[in-house]
C-alpha cells in the first residue's frame, strides 16, 4: 500500500488531556482571584470606567523561573505604590513567535536544548503562573499555538496576540472564545488594518476546530470577545507619537471598533534596542499629561538585568536575570520610568 499522509511526520507523541493536566496543578483560590479581579480591572480600563492606566511589564520571555518570581515579588511591591495611577500588570510570556527559527519559548522547549518536552513546558508554565497569581499579581501573555489555552488560560488576565500572528484566522477564531481582553498588535511592516480586521474577527462568534477540557478533538464554537482591542508596536517606522496615535483612534473610531489604544514601548517602537523603551515611554506618559485619553496602557520589556545574552553558551552558562530573546530594560530603570510616570500622572488622570 502506498502512503499519501504523514509523510513528513516524525512522531504523534501524548499529550495528557487538559483536565487530567489540571487536577495536578489546581487552581488555588487566591490565584482564582487575583485573575478575576485582574481581568475586571483592565476591562474597566479598556473601557475607561477606570481611568488609571494599564501597564504590562515584564521579560520578553520566560526561561528561568527563580528569577521571574524574584522579579514578580519586586514588582509586587511596585504594583501597590502605584496603584492609584497604573494597574500593573506582569508580562509572562512562554510562548516565542521566531521571524525564522529559534527557541520557541519555555512551553516548547523548557531544558532549552532542543529535548522540545511540551508537557514538561506546560507544567512549569502553569506552576508559575500559579505562583505568581498566588501573589496577587495580574498575568499577560501571547497566545501562540491555539491548543495550548486549555491548559493555562484559567491563570491568565489579558493576551496578546502578535505582531506575526495577526493577520491569521486561526488566532482570530481562537481569540474569539478567550475568557480574558486580547490585544491585536499591529503587524511588522506597521500596518494597522491587520490588526483592526482582527478586532473584528474577534469580536464576532466563530466556529472552528480544537480540542475540549477532555482532550478530545471537537468543534469550538464561541460567543465572540467584546474586549478586542489594539497594541501599537510599531513596524517601518514607530507609532507611538501623538499623530500615528490620532490616526489609529480616527480609523477605529470609523469602524466604530473600541478605541482603547495600547503602546508597546519595546519591538519596533524602540528600534529593538533597550535604551529606546524610555523615550517612547516618556513620550506617552506625556501625551496622557496632555490628555490623551484613548492611551490606556503601555508595555515594556523588562527583567533583572538589562539586555540580552545568546543562548549559544548552553542553558548553564547562562547569566541570571539577562534574556534570551529582545533585549530588555532593568529592573532599577523600570523602577524609575514606572515611579517618575506615577509621580507625573498623579492627580492628572
Ligand atoms: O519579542 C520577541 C521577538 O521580537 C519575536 O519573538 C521575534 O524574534 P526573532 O526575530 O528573534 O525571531
Ligand atoms: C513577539 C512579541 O511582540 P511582537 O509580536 O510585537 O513582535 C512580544 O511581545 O514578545
Amino acid at each position: 500500500m502506498k502512503q499519501t499522509y504523514d509523510i513528513n511526520v516524525e512522531a504523534f507523541l501524548p499529550l495528557t488531556a487538559p483536565d487530567e493536566f489540571k487536577k495536578l496543578l489546581p487552581i488555588p483560590p487566591e490565584s482564582e482571584d487575583a485573575v478575576i479581579n485582574g481581568r475586571e480591572e483592565i476591562k474597566k480600563i479598556l473601557t475607561g470606567e477606570d481611568n488609571r492606566l494599564m501597564i504590562i511589564t515584564g521579560p520578553c520571555s520566560i526561561h528561568d523561573e527563580k528569577a521571574a518570581l524574584e522579579y514578580a515579588e519586586k514588582l509586587c511591591v511596585l504594583r501597590e505604590k502605584v496603584k492609584d495611577t497604573f494597574d500593573v500588570v506582569m508580562r509572562v510570556y512562554f510562548e516565542k513567535p521566531r521571524t525564522t527559527i529559534g527557541w520557541k519559548g519555555l512551553i516548547n522547549d523548557p531544558y532549552m536544548d532542543d529535548s522540545r518536552d511540551v508537557m514538561e513546558g506546560l507544567r512549569r508554565a502553569r506552576k508559575l503562573l500559579i505562583d505568581i497569581t498566588s501573589m496577587g499579581m495580574p498575568t499577560a501573555t501571547e497566545l501562540l499555538d491555539p491548543i495550548i489555552p486549555q491548559f493555562i488560560a484559567g491563570l491568565v488576565c489579558w493576551a496578546a496576540i502578535g505582531a506575526r500572528t495577526t493577520e491569521s484566522q486561526t488566532h482570530r477564531e481562537m481569540s474569539s472564545g478567550l475568557s480574558m481582553p486580547v490585544g491585536f498588535k499591529n503587524c511588522t511592516d506597521g500596518a494597522l488594518n491587520t490588526a483592526i480586521n482582527s478586532m473584528i474577527a474577534a469580536k464576532s462568534p466563530q466556529s472552528f476546530l480544537g480540542i475540549d477540557q477532555h482532550g478530545k478533538a471537537c468543534i469550538v464554537k464561541t460567543k465572540g470577545n467584546p474586549y478586542a482591542h489594539i497594541v501599537l508596536r510599531g513596524g517601518k517606522r514607530p507609532n507611538y507619537d501623538s499623530v500615528s496615535i490620532r490616526e489609529a483612534v480616527e480609523t477605529l473610531k470609523k469602524q466604530e471598533l473600541s478605541q482603547a489604544i495600547i503602546v508597546d514601548c519595546s519591538h519596533a517602537n524602540s528600534g529593538k534596542k533597550f535604551a529606546g523603551q524610555a523615550i517612547v515611554w516618556n513620550d506617552v506618559i506625556n501625551q496622557c499629561i496632555n490628555g490623551n485619553s484613548a492611551i490606556k496602557g503601555m508595555m515594556l520589556e523588562s527583567n533583572l538585568c538589562e539586555g540580552n545574552q545568546s543562548m549559544s553558551c548552553g542553558p548553564e552558562n547562562l547569566e541570571y536575570g539577562v534574556s534570551v530573546t529582545d533585549e530588555c530594560i532593568s529592573w532599577e530603570t523600570t523602577e524609575e520610568l514606572i515611579l517618575s510616570g506615577h509621580e507625573k500622572l498623579s492627580g492628572k488622570i
